[in-house]
């Protein structure tokens, strides 16, 4: 039970955990079976063809390794609840919030969805004067200053609805998307206030998307382009309309940034525009909690702030508390999820786990997150950052003097006012050349190893000893749009491959890093996640091997009547079924468990192998990092395959071509093997397993075949690329024939 006056109650799943940790026990004896079992045959047999018995092993030993990292994600789940209500009653006693919000390209992110990002975020239900919203605009676009003035304009309208009314949904799109179901008690001056306020909000969404027509962007060069600070208010909106905000609502400030970029200075993408915002708020706002929003994430729900201090105005654990995790979830994911756009078992399973460890990792975005972790302040040394201060945040004075007032002040005062704006100290801060011989990227701030920044600081916060926590409130938090065709899906799957597994083949990977903070198990759940891509070998062993050597006859598993059958035939029925129970238990149905198959056997088979690859070129200086921001814009015909539940084929030859490689393999190769079988050539017993894992695929793979042999529309698989990989698989068949026969 939690005391009365408590902010926040954390509740462990027991009975979960036992049943975790005791599937976890057999499927280990079942493993160790069936390693057992492949070194005694193999020792035994040197005579018969050892190269795929020799790589089916490797595979299976490299598989368990991954499945064995995961395991600590099952140790200890638990859910927490807050109680802001309890919060103290005065304004006073809340400490100050910066929001970041990130945008790069107005042509993938539609700028109007950007506004509702920033109006939502200036919604929050907190005291104006505590709040302050920082757009960062790495596209420089002059389509996102004009439009970010319409916003607050909107805004002066927009947040005295919501605040009269209690409005819950506090996205202006969202909430005009279903104007009627918004509030419970349609009182007669709500419907008039709304009916006024749609017209206005009509008359907004037409400007901004006037000006993204017309302009196509921008036309400064997204890579060359000078810095541009300006803080929105009623001055800075003056000559657009008429009469501004003629209640005087107070509002929280809003400040745009367009940092500097050069082409000859790298600018480190998301993690650098972050550490941009990140100073220049600390010379304005200088708030001690940061929320971290990509810009297609609005805020759903006012109450996130006060959720998010109950766990920071809480004594016992604020002192370590680094972030408060809140789940990515999507307005526009269908309810047969074909691409496992919501990332179920991450936000509902592995978060859960991690939380009763030392926290789940940042994850990219809807995080508050404390000031000082940022900093690098290592908790168990002190704060004496102050004394090397220049050599790591650089020269600026107003910096360093908000860093001190970052020590010095008590929680509950830190809020500058944004009164004397020192706009060419931001100026300063935001140029290309400032971060020269500093430690912005590797100490402080966003770490610039990886492109996937967000994981890469989560590590070395939580080395440092910081903990998180995540709260899954059942009123989302943050929506924002997930990918929902097959290409973007893969385009993004393959970056996050790529940053991930190049901390984990780096000195930083979370298992051997050191000097670490970080506990055991979190060390061994946090490698799986930059180390789990590697797993594409064993998935490609077990995608051809079993298949080929089925055709030719040669058993690579136990008789159906050998006793160590039962052990492979545990691991494959066992990992299933609990894969079932888990999405029954997070109530979604039989088909999200066979869409998760499918797109975790896809992102095996291609993402994670590309991803790899690029990881090490990456490495080898070959290739240079890269991250296209993901396609937020809707396109009508891939949206209406998705809704009709096909995947859309539409994709490049680099990523169909394995694909359809592997499933026509497997189609040659289960015909011809039955066929065999049948006409009395070989044994059922002995080539069971691999028939039956060769029928898996088949079943799994059954959108694939349907898009090469029946479908006509443009989603479908093009008979060039089925040509190609025909081609491919006779050569591997051949290959398979000079080698094992
Ligand atoms: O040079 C860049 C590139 C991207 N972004 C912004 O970064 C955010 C995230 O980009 P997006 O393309 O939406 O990333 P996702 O594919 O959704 O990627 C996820 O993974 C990223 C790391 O790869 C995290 O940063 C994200 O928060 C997380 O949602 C967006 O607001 C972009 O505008 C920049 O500001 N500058
Ligand atoms: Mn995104």
């Amino acid at each position: 039970m939690e005391k009365a006056d408590s902010l926040h109650h954390c509740h462990a799943h027991k009975v979960k955990a036992l049943l975790n940790r005791t599937h976890s026990l057999f499927h280990i004896f079942a493993l160790l079976a069936i390693f057992h079992y492949r070194s005694t045959f193999i020792f035994n047999n040197l005579a018969t063809p050892l190269l795929p018995w020799l790589l089916i092993f490797g595979a299976e030993l490299l598989f368990s390794l991954v499945w064995f990292l995961k395991q600590p994600f099952y140790w200890w789940p638990v859910t927490r609840t807050t109680f802001p209500q309890r919060l103290p009653p005065q304004d006073h006693h809340l400490p100050g919030i910066d929001v970041f919000i990130c945008t790069a390209d107005p042509n993938r992110e539609p700028t109007f969805e950007v506004m509702n990002t920033v109006i939502s975020a200036m919604s929050l239900d907190y005291p104006a004067h505590k709040l302050s919203v920082y757009l960062s605009d790495d596209g420089a676009a002059s389509v996102t200053l004009s439009a970010i003035k319409e916003a607050w304009v909107f805004a002066t309208w927009w947040l005295p609805f919501c605040k009269r009314y209690n409005v819950k949904t506090i996205c202006p799109r969202a909430f005009f998307q279903n104007p009627q179901q918004q509030h419970p008690t349609h009182t007669k001056d709500f419907i008039q206030d709304m009916n006024t306020l749609q017209e206005k909000y009509e008359a907004f969404k037409l400007r901004v998307q006037k000006k993204s027509g017309s302009c196509g962007g921008s036309k400064t060069s997204v890579q060359d382009h000078p810095s541009l600070i300006q803080v929105i208010d009623g001055k800075a909106v003056q000559d657009s309309t008429a009469a501004i905000n003629p209640d005087e609502v107070v509002m929280p400030s809003l400040v745009y940034v367009a940092r500097e970029k050069r082409p000859s200075h790298p600018h480190h993408f998301k993690a650098g525009a972050l550490n941009v915002l990140l100073r220049i708020s600390a010379t304005f706002s200088n708030s001690p909690y940061i929320l971290v929003l990509d810009c297609d994430m609005y805020c759903n729900d006012p109450i996130s702030a006060r959720q998010a201090m109950c766990f920071y105005l809480d004594s016992k654990i604020s002192p370590t508390l680094g972030w408060v995790q809140y789940p990515q979830m999507f307005h526009n994911v269908h309810e047969n999820d074909i691409y496992d756009s919501q990332m179920r078992s991450f936000w509902k399973v592995y978060w859960l786990g991690a939380d009763g460890l030392q926290g789940p990792v940042i994850s990219g975005t809807n995080f508050y997150i404390n000031r000082k972790a940022l900093y690098g302040i290592n908790i168990y040394n002190g704060n004496d950052i102050i004394k090397e201060a220049r050599n790591i945040f650089g020269l600026s004075n107003e910096l360093i003097k908000s860093l001190k007032q970052q020590n010095d002040m008590p929680n509950e005062i830190k809020h500058r006012e944004l009164c004397s704006i020192p706009v060419q100290e931001a100026q300063f801060l935001a140029s290309c050349t400032y971060e020269e011989n500093t430690k912005w990227g590797q100490e402080a701030g966003f770490r610039y190893e990886s492109v996937v920044e967000d994981a890469m600081t989560g590590f070395m916060l939580q080395s440092k000893g910081w903990r998180s926590v995540y709260l899954y409130p059942a009123r989302p938090q943050f929506l924002g749009s997930a990918t929902t065709n097959l290409n973007d899906f893969l385009i993004q799957s393959t970056r996050w491959t790529s940053g991930l597994v190049e901390i984990g083949l780096s000195k930083y990977c979370p298992l051997f890093y050191s000097p670490s903070r970080m506990q055991l198990l979190q060390r061994i759940s946090s490698s799986w996640i930059t180390l789990y891509p590697l797993g594409f070998i064993s998935v490609w062993c077990f995608a051809t091997i079993p298949l080929i050597t089925f055709l030719f006859g040669i058993p690579l598993y136990p008789k159906v009547s050998n006793p160590y059958f039962i052990a492979y035939a545990f691991v494959f029925t066992s990992s299933l079924v609990k894969l079932l129970c888990e999405v029954v238990a997070t109530r979604e149905s039989a088909s999200t468990w066979l869409n998760e198959q499918r797109i975790s056997n896809l992102k095996w088979l291609t993402c994670c192998g590309y991803g790899v690859v690029d990881s090490v070129m990456t490495k080898l200086r070959v290739r240079e990092a890269s991250f296209i921001p993901t396609n937020k814009a809707e396109d009508s015909d891939r949206a209406k395959l998705y809704e009709k539940g096909k995947y859309d084929f539409n994709t490049s030859n680099m990523f169909l071509v394995p694909l359809v490689t592997v499933v026509s393999l497997n189609l040659c190769c289960f015909i011809g093997g039955v066929a065999k079988l049948v006409s009395g050539v070989g044994n059922w017993d002995a080539l069971f397993v691999q028939g039956f894992l060769s029928f898996y695929v088949l079943i799994m793979s059954y959108p694939v075949m349907e898009a090469m042999f029946v479908r006509q529309d443009n989603g479908c698989i093009p008979f060039s690329t089925t040509l190609t990989s025909t081609a491919i698989v006779v050569v591997l068949l051949s290959f398979g024939y000079l080698i094992l026969l």
